[in-house]
Formats: structure tokens, sequence, C-alpha cells
């Protein structure tokens, strides 16, 4: 039996349940808002997420979490503070739950050691706080990586306002886990209809659109070893990958583009990975691997928006050889997160 290391699993604590709660009942036109009156403020459900009453999922580890993975041969969850994680409520506060949830989700990860890891949250829009959490949260909490949701207040990464959390990154060799959220204000539009706003369709294009941003505007010429992981099997960018690289080197050529060292394809090749949460389908992995290089990817659920049985059912009836398996299920996730 291969050891199993699930790397996209959201949980939350009550603190910023409760906040997130206050943030359901006020004035933010934010398109999280749907999701967030849905989980957190359910009994006040006008959106109809609540019907699928994910918090006690999220707040939970001993009672459902840790049972349904000793059923299922996971080893492991790489545990992330959910979507959209602090980055609706004011920097201060932000950075306050921040820390808070990552002190808490080190405790679980020390009293659990062979099933839990976890990535730590900060603080965007305030970098320096940030970049020192980072700091705090691999070195006294020995967590392993970070975990972002996308935009901020409708900024994106290749923002430089943001790189003093990159310079962190990567002083630590910390990974940065790019989850998504709901489409920015800007971004919003058209994706507000017919649930578009979820995971089906606008969590991908927010994602999908910030790693652009960074590849195309020369994020990783300035940090060029700094890490991304994305989830979503890619967010659609290893199926786009060919066309993505020829139109933005034909825009450099023609000045529309700025100049990068490196072209789209090795910045993704080189400075990504990916996990197959929520996209439990064989052929899209067979092509993710044979186009982007099986220690590229990795298996994840996406826990407990994605039911746990079939995630591991997909990745146990997977057609691959022995080596391949080992890397997607934990060699890979060993690797990127320092999981021993
Ligand atoms: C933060 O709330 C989420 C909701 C869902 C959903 O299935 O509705 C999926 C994800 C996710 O893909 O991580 C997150
Ligand atoms: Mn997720």
């Amino acid at each position: 039996k291969c050891r199993l290391i699930a790397c996209e699993e959201a949980w939350s604590i009550p603190e910023v349940a409760e906040e997130l709660r206050k943030v359901a009942r006020g004035p933010s036109q934010s398109s999280d808002k749907l999701l967030v009156g849905g989980i957190y403020d359910a009994d006040h459900d006008t959106t109809g997420y609540g019907k699928m009453n994910f918090l006690e999922g999220l707040k939970d580890i001993e009672n459902q979490r840790l049972p349904q993975m000793d059923e299922y041969g996971v080893d492991m969850h790489l545990l992330t503070l959910t979507a959209p994680g602090v980055q609706m409520f004011d920097a201060d506060t932000a950075t306050e739950l921040a820390a808070l949830s990552n002190d808490r989700m080190a405790e679980i990860c020390r009293k659990y050691p062979s099933r839990f890891a976890g990535l730590a949250s900060f603080a965007p829009h305030s970098p320096k706080r940030a970049a020192k959490e980072v700091e705090r949260a691999m070195t006294e909490l020995n967590l392993n990586g970070l975990v972002v949701n996308s935009h901020t207040n409708g900024e994106y990464f290749d923002d430089p306002k943001f790189w003093p959390i990159f310079e962190a990154a990567e002083a630590h060799n910390a990974t940065i886990y790019i989850h998504p959220r709901g489409p920015s204000d800007t971004l919003k539009g058209p994706l507000m209809d017919y649930a578009m706003d979820s995971a089906m369709w606008a969590y991908g294009v927010e994602v999908g659109t910030n790693m652009l941003r960074m590849m195309a505007g020369g994020v990783f010429d300035h940090f060029p070893n700094l890490k991304i992981c994305v989830g979503h099997m890619g967010e659609m960018v290893p199926f786009f990958i060919w066309r993505i690289n020829f139109m933005n080197s034909r825009a450099q050529e023609v000045g529309r583009a700025p100049k990068t060292k490196r072209s789209m394809e090795e910045y993704f090749k080189d400075n990504f990975v990916f996990t197959t949460s929520g996209v439990e389908d064989p052929l899209a992995l067979r092509y993710a691997i044979d186009r982007m290089g099986v220690e590229n990817v990795i298996w994840a659920i996406d826990y407990p928006y994605q039911p746990m049985k079939p995630a591991v059912d997909f990745i146990n009836d997977f057609e691959c050889t022995d080596d391949e398996r080992h890397a997607l299920c934990h060699g890979n996730a060993e690797r990127v997160f320092h999981i021993n």
C-alpha cells in the first residue's frame, strides 16, 4: 500500500468562523460573500450554499476527519485554513487571526505528527507583518509551507507590494499554495450567474489569472527559487500552456508584454507544482503528468468540499507506474512540503 498524503485539505477555527459570520452580515460586496453567508451564517442563508453545510467538517479533526482517513487509508492531510482565509478582514484582524490559526494548526500537527501537516496563513494586505509570520511559521511553528487565497482587495501577486512575502518564502524554502476564492470585484462581472462564481468556473479563472500575472510580470525573475502550488489540476493552465507560451512570446516580441528572462512554459514547469484537488478525471491526470512531468503533480482530496472516499478510489484506481504512484501519492508532497 502506497503512503497517501492529501495536500489541499480545508480546515477552520471558531474564531475565524465567527469573524466570517460578521462579514456575511456586513456591507462587503465581495463575490465570496455568497459562499461565506451560506457556510458561516447558514441560519440566515439566502444563497443556498448553506444546504451543503461544510462548517462542521471544516472545524473537525477527531470526529469525522481522522476516522475517515483511517477507514480509507489516508495517512496524512496537509491542512489549510479554508478560503477566503483571513483576506476579507481588515489588515490588523487578519494578521491576528492568521497567527492564531497557525498556532492552532501547529498544535494539531504536534499532537498527530504522522497524520497532519499544515500550511500557514498570513495577511497579504500587511506584507511586512506577513513576512514576519512566514518566518515564525517556518521556524518556531515548524509548519510545512504557506497558503493564500489568490487576490486580496483585488490586488494580484505581480504587484511588488507583496514581494517581501516572496522574499521570506524563498528564504525559508516555503512553497506558497495559491488557493482559489471568488473573483475580485474587477473580474467578477459576467461570472456571478448560474453559480459560476464558485468552484465551477470563477475559482479557476481567478487563480489562473493570478498565475499568469506572476509569470508574465516577471515575478520568477526576481524570485527564481520561489515555488508555487496550485490546485484543481493546475487551474486549467496545463491544458492551455502551449497557447499561453506562444501568445506571450509573440506579445514580448512586439513589445506588448514585458520581456522576461524565461518563457511562460519554463516558469510553469520550474516554479509551479499542482494538485489533483477536485478534478477526479483520469484522462486529465494522465495529460497533466505527460505534459508537465509527474514530479509536478500531487494528489489531493479538497476535503470536506469533496468527499474523501471517491478521491481515494480515484487515485487508487488510476493506471500508472509504481514510480508515478510513489510521486503522486506522497513522494512529491514530502519534497515540496518538507514532510518526513
Ligand atoms: C472555500 O469554499 C469552497 C467551496 C467549494 C465548493 O465545492 O463549493 C470548493 C472549494 C475548493 O475547491 O477549495 C472551496
Ligand atoms: Mn480547496
